[in-house]
């Protein structure tokens, strides 16, 4: 909580005006039953105070109270969405220092129910929270000291009177719902993460008849979505009713008390204070409400502090000398996932314009040893060097700039096909472009298509086939003109034809460069130089 509240730090002013408005609004808000009480004393002859005067100061409370709520609640939204603002831009932040290392492991339905829903369940903590808690604190106090006045045993009972509605309740409401918001919330974020996986699987599902069974766990989530849901609502119903309830019997008590003590003086001590005790609860009441609401609005905090708080595997690299392209190496190098090793001390030589092929079993450890090269992982022991540096001693921007990576899946944007490719190059021409597509032996196919390089490509790329998405790739690794090539299985899903192509570009532009080939085709491997095969972490 207070970790949430450090952030309204910026917008503090904004929260002090907020608190102002809203404090002085409930005073209005009160006063005009107390003033109403006078009026009615006055007429009865109990005060001497002017009806005209109280009618006047009433309305001027009314309409002050309506201008004072409005701008409260202007306040405080403005510092809800622009801390929301904030704190987006922070996870997303966060996100790119987490990619891609953490990101591979962590459910994508999850995180985007993070990024969304918890989010936007820190509104209600900022606009409906911190302020009206202060707020209830301020205005409390004060009247406890205006009914004081009247006498120090009616000050002691009002005190306990808002303490009980709004501290005790609240509190008695959070035990009740237990972690039930913290289970809603998780399983909401397991639910997004299912329909996700099975949007996904469509295919899957349909060709083996599926649809059924996923349906039913659909619903069996939905229910026991519901059912959490219902419990929250249940429990809130029954904290508003549980504390109207003590509100009534705190106001009799009042008219009782205040009889007894003042009943003996004029009728004023007795109307007075129990009025304004009546006309008082609307802030503690508003704090009372809060309790079942803020078991979830603190999960959701949470899930979106921990994403804060994930310190990334992988640290980008700043302030080294820059460093041109000499050839790569990997010494000895032992890697693991979590707990689970995959390259047991595995050594290469990647000298300057060579192909070194990689070949071995599925789940060997081929594509992990390239990503060591990318520095998305850092090896566990030994060194993966490129130019005689070790990558981690090389800026991560001339890392990047000095590998053209081309992986098994590749990812088209939503947009065009040439802003798709752009993204290797930013300011590349439309030559450039061109030369990059017939290399890569996608050029013919783009110009077939209706707009050329201007045709949008569907969401998640499902419009192009596998073929002509891996072709893509590797027209974007051929723009990029980087000088260490990677290529995860770059051939696996073209046809013998579009392979020659791709290879005689790739043997035409080896000159300078040095290329690392993954593959399981033997008619791919025969341009590489060398060809180690890799056999559980080793080389064998
Ligand atoms: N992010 C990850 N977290 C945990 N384990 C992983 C992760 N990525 C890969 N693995 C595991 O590491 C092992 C090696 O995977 P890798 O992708 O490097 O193999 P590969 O030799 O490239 O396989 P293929 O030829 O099928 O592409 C596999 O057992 C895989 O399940």
């Amino acid at each position: 909580m207070s970790r949430l509240v450090g952030l309204v730090r910026p917008l503090a002013g904004y929260m002090v005006l907020a608190i102002a408005m809203g404090l002085v609004g409930h005073l209005c808000a009160t006063a005009l039953t107390v003033l109403g009480a006078y009026g009615i004393l006055s007429v009865m002859g109990e005060a001497s105070l002017p009806l005209a005067g109280i009618a006047g100061a009433m309305a001027l409370c009314a309409v002050a109270r309506g201008a004072l709520r409005y701008g409260e609640q202007a306040c405080n939204h403005f510092i809800a969405f622009k801390l929301l603002a904030l704190i987006r831009d922070r996870v997303f932040r966060a996100l790119r220092r987490l990619a891609p290392a953490k990101l591979e492991g962590r459910g994508k339905g999850e995180l985007i129910s993070v990024i969304t829903s918890d989010i936007e369940l820190l509104e209600v903590f900022y606009a409906h929270t911190i302020s009206p808690a202060l707020i209830a604190l301020a205005f409390c106090a004060i009247l406890i000291g205006f009914i004081g006045s009247f006498s120090v045993v009616l000050g002691i009972y009002a005190a306990f009177a808002y303490a009980t509605v709004g501290i005790v309740l609240p509190w008695l409401a959070s035990r009740a719902s237990g972690d039930d918001g913290l289970r809603f919330r998780t399983r909401s974020g397991e639910l997004s993460g299912f329909v996700l996986d099975s949007l996904r699987g469509l295919d899957e599902i349909q060709q083996y008849d599926r649809g059924a069974e996923r349906l039913d766990e659909l619903r069996e989530r939905t229910r026991a979505l519901s059912v959490d849901e219902e419990r929250l609502k249940r429990v809130a119903g029954r904290n508003a009713a549980a504390s109207g309830a003590v509100v009534l019997v705190f106001d009799i008590g009042m008219l009782l008390l205040s009889a007894w003590v003042c009943g003996g003086q004029e009728p004023t001590g007795v109307l007075v204070p129990t009025v304004t005790l009546m006309g008082s609860f609307g802030p503690t009441i508003a704090l009372a409400n809060l309790g079942s609401t803020l078991q979830g609005t603190f999960a959701a905090g949470n899930r979106v502090l921990d994403i804060l708080d994930e310190s990334p595997r992988v640290t980008d690299v700043t302030g080294h000398e820059p460093v041109s392209f000499s050839g790569a190496a990997a010494r000895d190098v032992a890697f693991a996932y979590e707990n689970e090793p995959v390259l047991r001390g595995i050594s290469l030589e990647a000298p300057e314009g060579a192909i070194v092929g990689i070949t071995g079993r599925s789940g060997s450890g081929k594509s992990t040893l390239l990503k060591l090269f990318m520095r998305f992982w850092l090896p566990d022991s030994g060194s993966v060097e490129v130019s005689g540096r070790s990558v981690s001693d090389i800026n991560t921007p001339d890392l990047r700039a000095l590998e053209g990576f081309v992986t098994q899946d590749t990812h088209l944007f939503r947009g065009t096909i040439k802003q798709n490719l752009l993204i290797a190059k930013q300011d590349a021409s439309d030559e450039e472009i061109e030369g990059a597509c017939r290399k890569a032996s996608v050029h013919e196919f783009i110009r077939t298509l209706p707009q050329g390089y201007d045709t949008p490509v569907g969401e998640l790329g499902d419009a192009l086939s596998g073929g002509e998405r891996q072709r893509i790739g590797l027209a974007r690794a051929f723009l990029h003109d980087a000088s260490f090539l990677l290529l995860d299985e770059p051939t696996s899903n073209l046809d013998s034809l579009n392979e020659a192509v791709v290879l005689r570009a790739l043997a035409r532009e080896r000159a300078g460069r040095t290329v690392l080939l993954v593959s399981h085709r033997a008619s791919t491997m025969r341009i590489a130089d060398t060809v180690i095969s890799v056999e559980r972490g080793r080389v064998c």
